[in-house]
């Protein structure tokens, strides 16, 4: 399980996250939902050591992590695919697969499997990253951050800006990658895509959480309350 405790985290003297407590578990995707500006890309930062702890503690396996950098905890299996996806752009797209496994080594995640996850980046593995769709990039980045072996993914907006027929496939990706076992966040301002993956939800509010549910448990409440906080809620 990847935990935090009361977590905390500053950007200089504004405080960002308050009392967070999160616990993700094997199997399971945590949807964290919420409007612009709530927190939830730094509450996966300070999940992956990219935002330091001001306060309370993080948890990987039953163990204190708080101190950790992000590349010990990538080392233990935990991954972010971060909002801006960060492909090497004069990279091909197997190349920038490549990269994860000279720095991780090999595992259970091969260029095989994440091509039979993602037939269009086998399509495309020759391509530059700039020649890349948003689309792909986004598989690229999901396919990378599995390369590096995770227990724990974290995805930030995966699907934001997608074509419906792209988002589709990500969502089956990540349906699939959740039965082998990975505990997963999946961040996203609305409900569409949490909806059709999510057990958990937890919801942020100016970096404080308001809100936790079970599947269950969603329900109109849910989505009048976010879109009562963002105004844009598909
Ligand atoms: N690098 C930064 N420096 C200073 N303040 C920041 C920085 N990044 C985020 N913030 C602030 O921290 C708060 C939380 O931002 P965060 O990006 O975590 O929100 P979010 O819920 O992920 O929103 P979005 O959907 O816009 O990414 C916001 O008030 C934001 O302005």
């Amino acid at each position: 399980m990847l935990e935090l405790r009361n977590a905390e985290a500053c950007y200089g003297k504004a405080q960002a996250l308050h009392q967070v407590a999160l616990a993700v578990r094997p199997g399971q995707v945590t949807a964290l939902v919420g409007r612009n500006g709530a927190g939830k890309s730094t509450t996966l930062k300070t999940l992956m050591g990219q935002m330091r702890l001001a306060g309370g503690s993080r948890w990987l396996d039953g163990q204190d992590v708080s101190t950790l950098a992000p590349e010990q905890l990538s080392r233990r299996g935990v991954a972010l695919v971060p909002e801006d996806r960060q492909i090497f752009a004069g990279l091909s797209a197997e190349e920038n697969l490549q990269l994860a496994t000279v720095s991780h080594g090999a595992g259970p995640w091969t260029l095989e499997r994440v091509y039979t996850l993602f037939p269009r980046l086998r399509e495309r593995r020759s391509a530059q990253g700039t020649s890349l769709s948003g689309g792909e990039q986004q598989m690229l980045a999901i396919a990378r951050a599995l390369m590096t072996h995770p227990r724990y993914l974290l995805l930030d907006e995966p699907t934001e800006g997608l074509a419906p027929v792209i988002v589709e496939q990500i969502v089956a990706a990540i349906a699939e990658i959740r039965t082998a076992g990975m505990g997963i966040v999946l961040v996203e301002q609305n409900l569409h895509v949490p909806r059709q993956l999510a057990d958990h939800y937890v919801l942020l509010d100016s970096g404080r959480i308001t809100w936790r549910g079970g599947r269950d448990d969603v329900g109109d409440a849910l989505e009048d309350m976010l879109s009562g906080l963002s105004g844009h809620v598909a």
